[in-house]
Parts: structure tokens; sequence; C-alpha cells
């Protein structure tokens, strides 16, 4: 049941998540403008003018791959073109320079696992640790060779372990800061989000419907069960919801028995077959999983969304609908008629 990934943000892209990414690539800039154009300059005035030549390649690279993600808000070249040149130059400086050259490789490799996903940081300072031993070699005795290549292991070793337990932690708090305690359906803070996006992707003329779903009489599953069993119904609800949906629906706990599940990309009629399906698969999976409870059944309230509508009246178009289907009976689903739903507002108004 777990639809993580649908929250937007991918684990594994390295430290630095969206929000702190717009510092952290300025930082590199800035970092990277002071200290690899002196080099540049240094390099062609003592004529080693090719690693120069790949100096300023890998600082044109970062700069446009920056510019990019910073201003169009999308990769031009990918963080990879970069990557590769910035390897080039650390293996060829030390090629050409030798021991001196080798301390640059240190933080070069500490950066690139703070950086880099785990599996291209882990892959790439391989490549490091190998081509610059090979490179030192003719340079120092082999021994000094050794404990430079050991320090360099240790060094990303260390680096890698620190990073894995901060971006655990990360997730942990992500799926925190993003659930609901009791049930593991995303929370109302979530919502918000996930509505506001969906509804400017209405405007870029994709359908998206809502359900809002509340369990019938679920005051008298608590008071005849206790709340350990009410508990256990709603917990149960989330599971069978999540089950009979599709990977791209999302569920959000509204509170107590009440859910909203948005239905991205989808016109009404698709809507209304999958929620129907799921009101009678609920029925019968509870049925199974709580022997116990006499028949629970669910109230729902469909709302597709239209065009420079507030996503907060988008809501309420579905609660209403939530409301009409309680009012002729309950254990149904009813769909808002916005051109109604309007009228009544301004009648009222
Ligand atoms: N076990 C449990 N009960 C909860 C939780 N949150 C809210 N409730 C109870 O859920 C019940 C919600 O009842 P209502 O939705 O008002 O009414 P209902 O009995 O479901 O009746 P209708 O919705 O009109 O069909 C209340 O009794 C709340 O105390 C929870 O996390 N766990």
């Amino acid at each position: 049941m777990d639809k993580l990934r649908f929250t937007g943000k991918a684990l594994d892209e390295g430290l630095f998540d969206l929000y702190s990414r717009k510092r952290v690539l300025s930082f590199i800039l800035v970092v990277s403008l002071l200290t690899f154009l002196p080099l540049i300059i240094k390099n062609y005035l003592v004529g080693e003018s090719l690693l120069a030549s790949f100096l300023l390649a890998f600082e044109l690279s970062l700069i446009i791959e920056i510019y990019g993600v910073l201003r169009l808000k999308h990769k031009i070249i990918g963080y990879q073109s970069p990557l590769f040149l910035l390897v080039i130059c650390i293996v060829l400086s030390v090629h050409i320079f030798g021991t001196l050259a080798t301390y640059w490789v240190f933080p070069i490799v500490t950066a690139i696992v703070l950086l880099v996903p785990k599996r291209m940081a882990i892959g790439v300072n391989s490549v490091i640790i190998i081509a610059t031993t090979i490179a030192a070699l003719p340079h120092q005795p082999v021994m000094v060779t050794l404990r430079f290549s050991l320090a360099l292991m240790i060094c990303t070793a260390i680096t890698q372990c620190v990073i894995e337990a901060v971006r655990k932690l990360q997730g942990n708090l992500s799926y925190l800061s993003t659930r609901d305690s009791l049930t593991g359906a995303f929370n109302r803070h979530q919502m918000e989000i996930s509505l506001q996006a969906a509804s400017q992707r209405t405007l870029a003329g994709a359908g998206t419907c809502i359900a809002v779903i509340d369990i019938d009489y679920f005051k008298a599953v608590n008071d005849q069960h206790g709340h350990d069993v009410g508990d256990k119904v709603i917990k149960s609800v989330v599971e069978l919801v999540n089950v009979n949906s599709r990977q791209t629906d999302l569920l959000f706990r509204l509170g107590g028995d009440e859910f909203l599940l948005l239905f991205d990309n989808t016109q009404l009629e698709h809507a209304l077959n999958i929620t129907q399906n799921i009101r009678q698969q609920v029925v019968i999976g509870l049925a199974e999983k709580c022997p116990n409870i006499q028949s629970v059944t669910l109230s729902i309230g469909l709302a597709e969304s239209i065009e420079n509508e507030d996503s907060e009246y988008w809501v309420k178009r579905a609660d209403t609908a939530l409301y009409m289907a309680k009012q002729a009976g309950r254990d149904q689903i009813k769909v808002s008629d916005p051109a109604e739903f309007y009228a009544n507002k301004v009648v009222r108004l």
C-alpha cells in the first residue's frame, strides 16, 4: 500500500532535496568558480593546456546545468557530463602533478558522495580511486600511494555511511510529515499540496476527480465493539481502498472516518467505475477482515475538477455529494453537479 513515490520525491536523489537544492547549487557554483577559475588560468600559464581545457569544459558544463535547473527548472545536459569531466580533470591532475594533486581527490570524492545518487557515487568514486592510484604510482613510493588509496577508501566509506544514516532519517521524517499515524494514508497537509497540483493540471486540460468517502454509522461500530475495533475498521478501509485503487490514485485521511481519494488524470466516468468497484470490494473485504461486525458500508461523493475552481470548493462539492448520498439512505455514490452546486451557493449568498 505504500505509494510514497507519488509524493513527488524520489529518495535516492543525492542528499539535497528539492527545497534546499537551490541554495546548495548556488553554493557549488560559487565555490567551483572560486576554485577552478584560478586553476584554469594557472594551468594555461604553465603550459598544461589539455588539463586547463578539461577544467574549463567542466566549469562551463557545470554552469550550464546549474543555470538549467535553477532558471529554466529543467536539466539541460544532466549532471553526468560535468561529473565525467571532473573525473578526467582529477585523474589528469594526478598524472601531471603527482602527490601535490592527490590532496584535491579527497574533497572531490566527498562531494560526489554527498551530491550524487548512491549507485552512481559508488561507481564514480571507485573509478577515481583506481585511476588516481595508477596515476600517482610513478610519482611516489608504492607505500605512499597505497596509503593514499587506503585513506581515500576510508574517507568515501565513512561519508557513505553517514549519508546513508541521514537519508534514512530524511525518509522517516518525510513519511511522518506526510502521513496519518493511524492508517498510513496521506495527511491533510499533503492533500492540500496534491489538490493544488491537480488543479494546475486541470488548467492544462487534464481531467481529475476526487471522491470523499465516509464509513456509514461508524459511531455505532465504536459504541458496540469498542474504539480498538473501530480503529481496526478504519485501518482495514484504508488498506482495502489502496489495494483496489490504481498506483496513481492517492488516499488522504480527512479526519475521523472520512477520506479523500484523488484520481489524477482521470475522466468522471472512469473514476465512477473505479469508485463503484472500491465500494463493493471494501464491503466484501471488511466482512472477511472484521467478521464480528455487522456489514459496514460506505457513502461516497464524487466530483470532477473544473477549470479555475478553487480546490477548497472542489472538495466542498464532493462533500455536498457525500451529504446527498447520506441523505438518500447511505451505501451509495452521488456525483456532484457543479451547476446545481453553484446555483445553490449563489442562493445561499
Ligand atoms: N475508533 C475510532 N473512532 C474515531 C476516530 N476518529 C473519529 N472517530 C469516531 O468516528 C465517529 C464518526 O461518526 P460520524 O461520522 O459523525 O457519524 P457516523 O456514525 O459515521 O454516521 P454517518 O456518517 O452519518 O453515517 C465518531 O463517533 C468519532 O468519535 C478514530 O481515529 N478511531
